[in-house]
């Protein structure tokens, strides 16, 4: 996407680059210059009030050049009228058509983008299994939401899925640009999902497909970035109800100037009557509010974010809280058994068997490692009666691990039953089944924890049997981007149902403000409603199908790519980048995309006044008001020219910073409200009085 910017996108110092796929460029500015003529239809022109005015006022202006004395006798000297029209036609002509280049530019840069996503999704032959589990052919067209396909070595993946068998190295590079192959496994949380156009680059694995044609990822994302579906934000809406009414004020100002005029006796032309009001209403901020929005959506997606809807792009502008959730948002996540703690007397070997028998049915990532380090260390289950793992799994019947209970395990016959999980739901287990707690339990769980690791306790009914240790890391750099945003004035707060001790060993680790230990689904939810309950945009980085629900309740919600379908579903952006501290960027990119927007309607209105002091004299000069004429310019048609033309010209000279937005510093709200107001407000006025005036000096008219 560089190609296509200006400069490269700048939200924040320390933004890393983006991998996003490059998009092809060539045609963008001659497709644009096609795309503002195609916008000159009405039934389009009609959707921007302010530019249709224009538009309206050209065609007026049009019939006056052919005849002057269409809206009754005015001109004096036909010939001279007509030329003065005729220019001011042309001028006018051009302001319509450079807003709408605005526009068509902003939308270029994301057709070119979904361009080159399209290519990389062409139709593949699937290998569909068949009710009767033989394979068959089918195009990827086809498949429909809870079909069955297997992908092997070097083919496509035909759509997106969950990995239900088998493991292997997927290539996502069409999709985030970054070209290490990520792990796919069938289990219960992250690192089974996939996405459709993306490639298998070792062993195959069984998918059953979650998507129907058409609405799979890669299909939203080309979507999104078209614009096909970009609706206006509220915002927008209502900036654009504000400058319809400022422009039906103007309309009427002008409209009663006509009867004043001819009471002194000095009748104001059609033409002039027009230009005044060009001038007058908001056609900068009018002409670029579009291209604005749209530009801020395509920033988002240069930092390989996916996002649903511009709404959710300006909240970010506005969030004051960030919750993230632990274990695959600020961790690295792929937590592996490293060692069990024996306590109670107990064995190493014994602590090994029992972990190995809870974990018999556990099929998430964390499961499956404490049954490699258990069958590392040689368990054996001979305590469960004899018997292959098989016979005694057939005897057994497992418990699945749930974010609720945090608690897993196997129960088997003679009411033995084994469980594992956080420490303070197996010390709740052990109790309720009569046993105790020994001091050595809480040394061993406490020296994992002060390692950031997670431990599981591990018991048998009232027996406590250990502490297993599930090693985790902290994804690197978060620190110093979570300091950036405390300074943007965003509070950050980890959730976790870990225990209180891992939970404030990485929370220090991380460098957030706060952390809540020992939460539930549901206790996720609830923080979130109380911060907003007080008035708080929240803003929530999950990846977990158990942080669905919290995804959905927040005011921005940010799936990781690594994580699961449900979890992207409810969220209403992906960072395919799974990194926790994009919201940074998306803080930026909201914070910029509304200063943009306020900076250039204050810089707008702002130049009306200059405006209004180049023209209005120059009418009222006639009948002898040349006083009013503080700008010293030549005369009234050269007033009005210049006038018109640095109105025009400033749509184009502001292009740039539309597409590219404000420069942006991490400041807190007001102290960017204020910096603005200066700059724009007080710019505003000052720069059309020193344009208007050179302008006027440069045309050749006497
Ligand atoms: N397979 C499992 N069997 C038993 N207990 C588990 C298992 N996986 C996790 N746990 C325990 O349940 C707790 C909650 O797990 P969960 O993955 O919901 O939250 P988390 O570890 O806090 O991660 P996150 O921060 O992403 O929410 C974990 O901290 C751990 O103590
Ligand atoms: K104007
Ligand atoms: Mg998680």
């Amino acid at each position: 996407m560089k190609a296509t910017t200006s400069r490269p996108p700048q939200p924040t110092e320390t933004s890393r680059q983006r991998r996003s796929p490059t998009a092809d460029t060539s045609g963008l500015y001659q497709r644009a210059i096609r795309d503002a003529f195609v916008k000159l239809d009405p039934r389009i022109a009609v959707g921007n009030p302010v530019m249709f005015l224009v538009w309206v006022g050209t065609i007026v202006t049009f019939l006056v050049t052919l005849d002057p004395n269409l809206f009754g006798t005015v001109a004096a000297e036909p010939n001279r009228q007509r030329v003065l029209n005729g220019l001011i036609t042309i001028i006018l002509f051009l302001t319509v058509i450079f807003a709408n280049f605005a526009e068509a530019i902003a939308e270029g840069r994301g057709k070119a983008q979904a361009d080159t996503l399209r290519s990389s999704r062409s139709d593949t032959i699937a290998r569909k299994v068949l009710p009767d589990g033989s394979i068959g052919q089918v195009s990827s067209t086809e498949l429909r939401k809870g079909d069955r396909v297997k992908v092997a070595l070097g083919e496509t993946i035909p759509a997106d899925g969950e990995v239900v068998a088998g493991v292997a190295s997927v290539d996502e590079s069409a999709i985030t640009g970054e070209s290490a192959p990520v792990l796919k496994q069938p289990g219960t949380d992250i690192a089974s999902s996939v996405t459709g156009g993306t490639r298998v680059v070792s062993d195959e694995l069984t998918i059953q497909i979650t998507a129907d044609p058409g609405q799979g990822f890669i299909d939203r994302m080309i979507a999104l970035v078209e614009g096909a579906k970009r609706t206006k934000t509220p915002n927008e809406i209502a900036l654009t109800v504000f400058l319809a009414v400022l422009t039906q004020v103007f309309l009427i100002v002008v409209a009663t100037l006509s009867p004043l005029a001819n009471y002194v006796n000095t009748p104001i032309s059609i033409a002039i009557l027009v230009a005044l009001l060009v001038a007058l209403i908001p056609t900068t901020i009018g002409g670029l509010l579009s291209a604005i929005g749209i530009a801020g959506m395509n920033r988002v997606s240069q930092f390989n974010v996916i996002a649903t809807s511009g709404r959710a792009v300006e909240a970010c502008g506005d969030v004051n809280t960030l919750i993230l959730d632990k274990t695959g948002t600020i961790t690295l996540g792929n937590r592996l058994a490293d060692e069990f703690i024996p306590v109670n007397g107990h064995s190493l070997q014994e602590v090994a068997a029992v972990a190995l028998a809870g974990s018999l049915f556990d099929e998430t990532p964390e499961g499956k490692s404490i049954v490699q380090l258990a069958e590392k260390l040689g368990a054996k289950l001979d305590f469960l009666g004899g018997g292959s793992i098989e016979q005694i799994r057939d005897r057994a019947e497992g418990i699945d691990f749930s974010a609720r209970t945090r608690m897993s395990g196997t129960d088997l016959p003679n009411d033995i039953e084994i469980r594992k999980g956080a420490i303070d739901a197996i010390r709740g287990f052990v109790r309720s089944r009569g046993g105790n707690i020994p001091d050595e339990f809480d040394a061993a769980y406490e020296r994992v924890s002060r390692l950031g690791g997670t431990p599981l306790g591990i018991c048998k009914n009232g027996d406590l049997y250990g502490v297993i240790y599930l090693k985790d890391i902290v994804k690197p750099g978060l620190k110093e981007r979570f300091d950036q945003l405390r300074r943007m004035g965003v509070r950050t707060i980890m959730l976790t149902g870990d225990n209180r001790i891992t939970a404030s060993v990485i929370a220090q680790e991380a460098g957030v403000d706060d952390f809540i230990a020992e939460a539930t689904p549901e206790d996720k939810i609830d923080v979130i409603k109380r911060e907003q309950s007080a008035g708080k945009l929240v803003a929530m980085t999950g990846d977990g199908t158990n942080d669905a629900p919290a995804l959905a309740q927040a005011n921005v919600g940010v799936a990781m790519n690594s994580g699961t379908q449900a979890a992207k579903e409810a969220a209403n952006m992906v960072d395919l980048d799974s990194d926790p501290t994009k919201l940074i960027d998306l803080v930026a990119i909201g914070k910029q995309l509304l200063i943009t927007r306020g900076a250039l309607t204050t810089f707008s209105i702002a130049n009306d006044i200059a405006k209004y002091f180049a023209i209005i004299p120059t009418i009222f000069a006639a009948a002898g008001i040349g006083a009013l004429n503080i700008m010293g310019l030549k005369n009234p048609q050269s007033a009005i020219l210049a006038a018109l033309i640095y109105n025009a010209l400033i749509i184009p000279a502001l292009i740039p910073l539309a597409l590219n937005g404000v420069k942006f510093r991490p400041l807190t709200a007001d102290q960017l409200l204020q910096r603005n107001i200066l700059i724009y407000g007080l710019g505003g006025v000052i720069a059309p009085f020193i344009a208007i005036k050179i302008i006027d000096v440069l045309i050749p008219i006497s």
